[in-house]
């Protein structure tokens, strides 16, 4: 069984795969309290795989991003087997502090200060604005990054950095200003 705070569809609303529909799997709690974040992630119910993969069943997507939460704290190999066995392409959100099971296909890690990273392998970083030093995650071995505006409100500082650390590209949080999940 695992803990799960909501199964929905959209659309990636952050990142690479922006714009790609997909079925969001929401894992509940975290090991992490970022005083950012924008998601109430605590409540869940227990639930079987049988159960996570029929609901997952119902969407056309191909795609599934799992997060939370910390999606990390509740899955395994077996988990993603099942995904995989269902014809999906599984994303995760990751803070990064635990170790992943090695087939997850697209591994998004967005480190958090103070936090140390314990995953081998990521495709994309994408990091939180508030003004920080974003060098530190510039020998990160990912192919892409990607700096994100806090909750939308400081779009202009974000842009103005990243003009200034061309490595890096803007996220924005699409799903927010098009007002959809
Ligand atoms: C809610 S977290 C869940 C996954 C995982 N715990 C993590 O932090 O990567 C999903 C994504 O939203 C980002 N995020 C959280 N709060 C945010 C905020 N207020 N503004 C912009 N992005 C935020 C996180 O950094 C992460 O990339
Ligand atoms: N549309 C949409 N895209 C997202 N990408 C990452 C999200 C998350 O909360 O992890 C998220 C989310 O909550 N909604
Ligand atoms: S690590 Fe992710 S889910 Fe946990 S508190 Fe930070 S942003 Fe929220
Ligand atoms: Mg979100």
């Amino acid at each position: 069984m695992r803990k799960i705070n909501e199964i929905f569809y959209s659309l990636q609303g952050e990142g690479y795969h922006t714009g790609t529909p997909a079925v969001f799997i929401r894992f509940s709690g975290c090991n992490l309290k970022c005083s950012f974040c924008d998601t109430q992630h605590e409540e869940g119910i227990m639930l079987t795989d049988e159960k996570i993969i029929e609901e997952v069943r119902k969407y056309p997507a191909t795609m599934v991003v799992l997060t939370g939460g910390e999606p990390s704290l509740w899955i395994d190999n077996g988990f993603i087997d099942r995904l995989h066995e269902a014809g999906k392409y599984v994303c995760i959100e990751t803070n990064g502090t635990c170790v992943l099971p090695e087939s997850i296909d697209w591994v998004t890690c967005s480190p958090k200060h103070g936090s140390k990273l314990e995953i081998a392998r990521m495709d994309e970083v994408k990091v939180v604005y508030e003004g920080q030093d974003i060098s530190m995650y510039e020998s990160l071995f990912a192919e892409h990054f990607y700096l994100q505006p806090c909750s939308c409100n400081n779009t202009a500082e974000t842009v103005d950095c990243v003009m200034r650390h061309p490595k890096w590209r803007l996220s924005l949080q699409t799903h927010k200003l098009i007002d959809i999940r």
